[in-house]
């Protein structure tokens, strides 16, 4: 079986190889020729998957993704092939919570406020809108949500609208898929009109697709009258608006789903789809691929302040570090896509093990999601 899969993907080879031949390409630049004999395709977001890429292909069994978004891929051109299709729903979802909250964070350092007095409005109350509320709760922050789709169902979390969490939120971030049709679509959810309906110096993060949110109107709104914004994703990717990145606070190249985690359980879960699809028994574990967890010896207050906080989460994963590196590459060509390609695996929280020094176990942190270990 030969098995053409994207070079940015953990543990592909480890977990692949028993199934036959891997060759490991570009997934941005991927081409009908390159893929015209794979019995078994697997891309991650940059990889378009249609016609034009399958149509010399006869003999694809499977293609899977290893992301959250499926925008990429053309389900109904898959289907009429009767090609399978999986996706990892969740796989990175704690990595974008943990990012979200972590750019939250920052944008409270610079700007002098106390997080928790603010109220965070969350669009898209699904894997990754969850993710973050789970941590903002954990630190005692009041969160908002929205999510017209899932209001209409049993979930028993209460939801306000959108134009309620505009109106009250001090902190919009965005958790949707991108969608351009129905009546819930989500490509510039956030336009001019709805951008003007936030509050004035409401903080704006946006790590879920970049066409969400009207980025020349967001660049009109910061010409205007600056305000706290943290952006992963851009339109145009690889090619972000120029003139819009000087103007945001924090800037990365679509990473905030990169953790090491989340990244190795999107080829994890990939992989136990074709074992189901092929009727082979799973013999690998993630678990197993993953590096050890990081132990930390530390002093802290039950209740540690927010610098304090802020000082742990820069240890696991220093956001200004991408965004510094960001800002230097991002008008080069292919600057964008390497950094991505070269991105060193951040861990996530559960990766770092506190022994606090005290013995006493820090109820704020265990939610947030580190390994709590007393002594
Ligand atoms: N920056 C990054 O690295 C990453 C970005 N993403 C993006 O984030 C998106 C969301 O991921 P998940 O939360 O895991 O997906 P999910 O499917 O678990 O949740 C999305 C939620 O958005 C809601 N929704 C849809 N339209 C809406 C609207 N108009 N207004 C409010 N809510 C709406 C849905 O009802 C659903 O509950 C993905 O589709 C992907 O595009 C995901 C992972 C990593
Ligand atoms: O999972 C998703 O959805 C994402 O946006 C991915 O984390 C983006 O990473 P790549 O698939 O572009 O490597």
């Amino acid at each position: 079986m030969k098995l053409v899969v994207d070079e940015n993907m953990p543990f592909v080879r480890e977990l692949f190889a028993d199934f036959g031949e891997i060759v490991a390409l570009n997934g941005r630049h991927l081409s009908a020729a390159q893929v015209s004999d794979a019995d078994v395709l697997l891309v991650r977001s940059v990889t378009q998957v249609n016609q034009s890429l399958l149509a010399n292909n006869t003999q694809l069994k499977f293609v899977g993704s290893a992301t959250i978004g499926t925008d990429h891929i053309d389900h109904a051109y898959l289907g009429s092939r009767g090609i399978p299709f999986a996706s990892a729903p969740g796989c990175n979802a704690t990595s974008v919570g943990e990012y979200v909250f972590n750019a939250l964070l920052e944008l409270a350092d610079k700007y002098h406020a106390d997080l928790r007095q603010k109220t965070v409005g969350i669009i898209g109350a699904g894997n990754t809108g969850s993710a973050v509320a789970k941590c903002l709760t954990a630190w005692g922050v009041k969160v908002l949500l929205c999510d017209p789709l899932l209001a209409q169902t049993e979930d028993p979390r209460e939801f306000v609208t959108l134009e309620q969490l505009l109106a009250e939120a001090d902190a919009i971030s965005l958790h949707v898929p991108i969608s351009h049709q129905g009546e819930h679509a989500t490509y510039h959810l956030l336009d001019a009109d709805k951008l003007a309906l936030m509050k004035p110096d409401c903080w704006l993060v946006n790590a879920s697709r970049g066409d969400v949110v009207d980025n020349h109107a967001l660049l009109a709104k910061l010409r205007a009258q600056p305000f706290p914004v943290a952006l992963d994703v851009w339109e145009g990717e690889p090619k972000p608006l120029a003139e819009l990145v000087p103007l945001v606070d924090i800037a990365t190249p679509h990473i905030a789903g990169y953790s090491l985690e989340g990244k190795a359980l999107g080829t994890y879960m990939l992989y136990q789809t074709l074992c189901e699809l092929l009727q082979v028994s799973p013999t690998k574990s993630l678990t197993e691929l993953l590096p050890v967890n990081w132990y930390q010896t530390l002093t802290l207050n039950q209740t540690p302040d927010q610098a304090e906080l802020l000082r742990l989460c820069r240890f696991i994963y220093d956001l200004r570090d991408d965004d510094r590196q960001f800002r230097k590459i991002h008008q080069i060509p292919d600057g964008f896509d390497n950094m991505r390609k070269n991105h060193r695996h951040r861990r996530e929280f559960s990766a770092l093990a506190l022994v606090n020094a005290d013995g006493s176990e820090v109820d704020c942190l265990s939610k947030l999601g580190f390994s709590g270990v007393t002594r």
